[in-house]
């Protein structure tokens, strides 16, 4: 267990190498790294626990359960020389070494370890098997140093405390001269392009109307087609998947995806990239729905296609 960029995900490719040399390069792997999210499935090289364990997304607890089916799964990606079966053990007898942070995401669907509340029956089996796991070795040093200036260890500081739930009043003092009105408007304006962190969706989709506006460009206003009758059309997004209604796109909008694409290549839920071409069928435009977004993903550095203004773009199509 560790804080933010003390070395997990270092540690966790060292033992991945240190235990493919062990079975010979030549072999399958003898282990399978399973992670929470897309991005640091393709961060880490390795899977979504979904994917890996092929749990349908869908919000069904009962899909949950990892039985032996799914093990064998698995067992059948990895090497021969991973582990033998005992089935009565949790995992089937497989060695499991648990990274994480329990300050940084909380379970999905789940309560964390530490609450009090009640559980329903699948969450206390996931706490047993949990609390027979034998040894816990905590990451102290922070591998990770940007800057040891004054500041730089200030604003450490003042995370750690944070996140510990025990943030000081010079903490508060600090975080306080860093407001947006009391910055200059050079300074104001490095954080142009800084990510906003919101809490309601009606915030959000202020923030992005204001920055579509700032494009001073045409913007679409492009509609769903709905096959699901009358009240499929009133679902929010949350409930129909993240599928919006209607959406505003525009030439050089920022976007983010918000689904696992093709996790193998890097197009995963929270890429960002910038909108360069919307595609229309010939006679058609918005509200329609187009034939693709080209999109040219940040640091993305897999196939792409050449967009006509010669810009390496990725073609994202309505579902
Ligand atoms: N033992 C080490 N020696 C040298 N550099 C290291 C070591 N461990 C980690 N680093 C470097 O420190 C940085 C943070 O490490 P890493 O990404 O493994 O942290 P993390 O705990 O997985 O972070 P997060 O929780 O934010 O994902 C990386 O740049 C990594 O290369």
């Amino acid at each position: 267990m560790g804080t933010a960029r003390i070395g997990k995900t270092y540690l966790i490719k060292a033992i991945r190498s240190r235990l493919q040399e062990m079975v010979g390069t030549g072999s399958k792997s003898p282990i399978i790294v399973l992670v929470p999210t897309g991005v640091a499935a393709f961060n880490i090289d390795g899977v979504t626990i979904h994917s890996g364990l092929s749990i349908p997304i869908i919000n069904d607890s009962k899909r949950l359960d990892i039985n032996k089916e799914r093990l064998k799964q698995l067992q059948d990606k990895l090497s021969d020389q991973a582990f033998s079966e005992r089935n009565n053990e949790p995992f089937g007898g497989r060695s499991v070494i648990l990274f994480g942070d329990f300050g940084q995401l909380s379970p999905v669907l789940d309560l964390p370890m530490y609450a009090d509340n009640k559980r329903d029956a699948l969450s206390n089996s996931g706490l047993a098997v949990y609390k027979q796991l034998k040894k816990v070795y905590k990451f102290k040093i922070i591998q990770h140093q940007s800057g040891n200036s004054k500041e730089q260890q200030e604003l450490k500081g003042i995370f750690l405390r944070l996140r510990n739930g025990e943030p000081s009043i010079e903490d508060w003092i600090i975080l306080t001269t860093r407001i947006e009105d009391k910055l200059s408007v050079i300074e104001r304006n490095e954080f142009s392009n800084a990510l906003f962190l919101l809490t309601k969706w009606s915030e959000v989709n202020a923030v992005n109307i204001d920055q579509l506006r700032s494009l001073d460009v045409p913007i679409a206003k492009i509609q769903a087609i709905h096959t699901g009758g009358n009240e499929a059309k009133k679902v929010d997004s949350d409930t129909a998947h993240r599928l919006k209604a209607c959406i505003l796109l525009a030439r050089d909008a920022r976007v983010i995806l918000m689904a696992n694409l093709q996790t193998e290549i890097g197009l995963v839920n929270g890429m960002m990239g910038i909108v360069q071409e919307i595609i229309f069928s010939e006679d058609q435009g918005p509200p329609c729905l187009p034939i693709a977004g080209l999109v040219s993903f940040d640091n993305y550095k897999r196939p792409t296609i050449t967009s006509l203004e010669g810009k390496k773009v990725v073609p994202i199509a309505p579902i």
